[in-house]
């Protein structure tokens, strides 16, 4: 279930955003991803989602996806929780949630949706409030939990931390820990390895889109 990256160039409007990356998120490791804002974490993590246009390879799991559609990814087991939190405001929490499910018409959610209710029972908890009524922090967890509907084989995470309460941010890590525990590969960008430096197993560093080993 490896992520192997090779020679990954990406231009947005023109401009070189990614020069020449290439990583690896071997399985079941958690690799972190660090660099200033406006580095490229953010296209680096929408590129292995299918979100850009680019050349190079990408293999998952012995399959090269680099030319694959995101929801064809999505159907692999990678899964995004995006830095911005999107989730639907007057939806409720477990609408939320099942949206994924929905889209992809699971037939296995409510199974899914145990399994991420028993990852963070907190959410449980409020299921049934709308999304604007949550807090910053809740409403992460909630992201969280949608991001894992679809699929849990390789979950991308930019900058999970950014804008979290520190109460909230001690929970995310413990989450992601787990998941971490169970065998997910996980990639996670952050601005600097405040949160993300006892989780990692590994570190890549980024910067004007280069992005080198640590
Ligand atoms: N749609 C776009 N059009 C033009 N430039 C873009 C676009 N998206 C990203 N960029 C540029 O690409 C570079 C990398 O941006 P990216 O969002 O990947 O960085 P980041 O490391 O995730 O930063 P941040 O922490 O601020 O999100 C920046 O210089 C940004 O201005």
């Amino acid at each position: 279930m490896t992520l192997a990256i090779s020679n990954l160039d990406v231009s947005i409007a023109g401009i070189p955003i990614l020069r020449d990356v290439s990583m690896e998120v071997p399985s079941g490791r958690m690799v972190g991803l660090i660099g200033r804002n406006g580095a490229g974490k953010t296209t680096l993590i929408r590129s292995i989602m299918g979100l850009t246009s680019l050349s190079g390879k990408i293999v998952f799991d012995g399959a090269s996806i680099g030319d694959k559609e995101a929801h064809h990814r999505a159907r692999m087991g990678i899964s995004y929780l995006p830095e911005d939190r999107r989730l639907i405001p007057t939806l409720t929490v477990e609408e939320n949630i099942l949206m994924p499910a929905w889209a992809n018409k699971l037939k296995d959610a409510p199974a899914r949706l145990d399994w991420i209710y028993s990852l963070m029972p907190e959410i449980a908890q409020y299921r049934d409030r709308k999304a604007l009524q949550l807090s910053g922090g809740q409403q992460k967890l909630v992201a969280l939990g949608r991001a894992l509907m679809p699929g849990r084989r390789l979950l991308l995470l930019d900058e999970p931390f950014e804008g979290v309460a520190p109460v909230l941010s001690r929970r995310l890590t413990e989450v992601i820990g787990t998941l971490r525990n169970e065998g997910l590969c996980v990639l996670l960008s952050e601005s600097d390895a405040t949160h993300s430096s006892d989780l990692v197993d590994q570190v890549f560093h980024i910067e004007r889109g280069v992005v080198t080993a640590h």
